[in-house]
């Protein structure tokens, strides 16, 4: 992994009007994703994940808002100021600079189109070569232990959840982009076929030497292939750091509460844990720390003060007042890499 920037984004947020007022569902985030990392974006249900990756391509369903700035570096070429592209330029940077896998491959795909066609279409939407292209097609759907001709002549609903799911993962990687946004891409799958596209995952990143965002409220799966892990809580960052780091030496409340909430695979049903207090509300504005309601260290200052994201130690940051004392005060109370341990 290299430290060069792809994507920095500044002060990003997204709001919605709705009868109740204004949702502010992304709130003035920062964030850097690094050349070539496999960065996890992981918090509970409805934090702002979602958001925050669709604000990357300027892809924020209507009537919602955003604002602040997100900046795509390539590899070679001008920075891309992504928030300022006209629909034409949005078009060609959504498929050839950056690309998206969401859940449930079926949605994304055309029913009554073969794969081949939908293969065929993305190229000539964007002005590639179709044979030199679609032969470059095959070979990742190899890459991704599919076999090509049977894939291409299906329909989508002939191909099974994990063939879906990969099919989609090797039409994003066809116009050689140099980042994938992957929101929830193994949600449907059972265990066996996550494990498997995440292993495929690890090996397509090396060998289009791919940044991967990867967004997930299961975080024993982001443990096995995110480098870097970003905790969302209540719509903004709460803690960015390396992987292991996050696992074992957290300094947020929260993400000691997420740890420790989330089962294995051995944990019995009777001893599955959730997060006391209530999930935070869009509409809501709450003073100070946003988690201090759920917060068993909360102290007066941060029921007032908001805490910006503080350096614990070098690639790490988490934004709680008392991030030097959260180790010792809050234990994580199962083991953090879940199913992951090997
Ligand atoms: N079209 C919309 N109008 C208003 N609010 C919306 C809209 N779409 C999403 N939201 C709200 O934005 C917030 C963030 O949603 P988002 O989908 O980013 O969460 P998430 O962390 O990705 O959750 P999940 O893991 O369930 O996908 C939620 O409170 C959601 O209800």
């Amino acid at each position: 992994m290299t430290d060069d920037v792809a994507i920095e984004i500044r002060d990003l947020a997204v709001t919605f009007g709705v009868d109740r007022g204004e949702s502010n569902v992304v709130r003035n985030v920062d964030l850097d994703v690094y050349r070539e990392e496999t960065l996890g974006i992981v918090g509970e249900s409805g934090s702002g994940k979602s958001m925050v990756a669709l604000s990357l391509l300027d892809a924020v369903p209507e009537p919602g808002t955003v604002s602040g700035e997100v900046t795509y570096y390539p590899e070679d070429g001008d920075p891309i100021s992504v928030l300022d592209l006209d629909p034409e330029e949005l078009r060609r940077f959504r498929w050839e600079q950056v690309a998206m896998v969401f859940q449930g491959a079926m949605t994304s795909f055309n029913p009554v189109m073969s794969i081949r066609d939908h293969f065929r279409e993305t190229l000539q939407d964007h002005g590639y070569d179709v044979p030199a292209g679609m032969e470059r097609g095959k070979e990742i759907l190899e890459q991704l232990y599919l076999d090509p001709d049977r894939v291409l002549d299906s329909h989508p609903h002939e191909l099974s959840g994990g063939m879906q799911q990969r099919t989609l993962i090797a039409l994003s990687l066809l116009l050689e982009p140099e980042v994938l946004l992957l929101d929830e891409p193994t949600a449907a799958l059972d265990l066996l076929m996550q494990r498997s596209i995440i292993d495929l995952l690890r090996g397509i990143r090396e060998t289009f030497d791919l940044t991967l965002v990867f967004i997930t409220h299961d975080l024993p799966l982001l443990t096995k292939i995110a480098d870097r892990m970003a905790v969302m809580y209540a719509f903004d960052f709460v803690e960015i750091t390396e992987t292991d780091q996050l696992l074992y030496h957290s300094a947020h409340p929260y993400t000691r509460a997420l740890l420790s909430t989330t089962p294995d695979l051995t944990t019995p049903p009777d001893e599955i844990r959730t997060i006391e207090g209530n999930k935070p509300d869009p509409v809501e504005y709450i003073s100070g720390c946003s988690y201090h309601p759920r917060c068993p260290m909360a102290e007066e200052k941060c029921h007032s003060i908001e805490p910006e994201l503080m350096t614990v130690e070098t690639e790490h940051e988490a934004s709680c007042h008392y991030h030097a004392e959260v180790p010792e005060t809050v234990p994580i109370r199962n083991n953090p890499r879940g199913v992951a341990d090997e």
